[in-house]
């Protein structure tokens, strides 16, 4: 049986504060260190963001993901497009999240289960995208001081620069406020200006290698 992560970085923030890019600007970080790693070192830790059976370096993990493809099914919708920050997902975003709720007040971690299953072969996990209460605690009961939970925050002018508007029933909603409150172990700025951002990324990258005992 697998030991499951040795890191699993919790990312959250408010719509378009920019987690998915923090997300894949960690996942390249990292693929760079595989790519300078030895031909042997390579085949012991392949590098992979989409999750293939072998063992790999590091996995993101959308919880969004199973709401979204089990949303579609029902509604008969493009799970692929749902998926990309595009005008389809805000035009279901709404509905989505009021469906979703319904599901989690059901069953409060079907969605982190489900989106974690089969990536225990993964040393570090980026869970891109928290959003309640429950998600966190969901991944601070199970890996412990293993869980590193990271804000990332941006001012309103940088989220609507990059197309956020304020919608009601969407921003004002759990799905969005639900961790304000929470006490996280870093907070990252995302304003646009790359010194603050860059600080963060190497922070976390260099957490990432040590769990796993690489190089920096
Ligand atoms: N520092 C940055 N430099 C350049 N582009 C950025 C930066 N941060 C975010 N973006 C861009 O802004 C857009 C929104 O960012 P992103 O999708 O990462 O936000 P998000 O927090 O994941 O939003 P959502 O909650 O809506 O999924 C994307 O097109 C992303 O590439």
């Amino acid at each position: 049986m697998s030991a499951g992560p040795r890191l699993v970085i919790v990312l959250s923030g408010k719509r378009k504060s920019g987690k998915d890019y923090l997300s894949d600007q960690l996942v390249s970080r990292l693929e760079q260190h595989a790519s300078s790693a030895t031909a042997q070192d390579k085949a012991a830790a392949t590098l992979t963001s989409t999750g293939t059976p072998s063992a790999g370096l590091v996995r993101v993990v959308r919880l969004s993901g199973p709401l979204k493809e089990q949303y579609a099914k029902e509604h008969n919708l493009d799970f692929q497009e749902l998926l990309a920050a595009s005008q389809y997902k805000e035009t279901y975003r709404a509905d989505m999240i009021k469906w979703g709720e319904a599901k989690r007040n059901a069953d409060p971690s079907f969605f982190c289960r489900t989106a974690t299953a089969g990536a225990d072969t993964f040393q570090i996990w980026i869970v891109s995208d928290a959003r309640r209460a429950s998600d966190l605690d969901y991944f601070r009961t199970a890996f412990g001081s293993r869980c590193f939970a990271v804000r990332v925050v941006a001012s309103d002018a940088a989220r609507e620069s990059r197309g956020y508007v304020f919608t009601a029933g969407v921003d004002d909603a759990e799905s969005e406020c639900g961790l304000d409150g929470a006490a996280f172990d870093l907070v990252v700025r995302n304003d646009g200006e790359q010194g603050t951002l860059q600080a963060g990324i190497d922070a976390l990258v260099k957490m990432a290698l040590d769990a796993c005992s690489m190089n920096a």
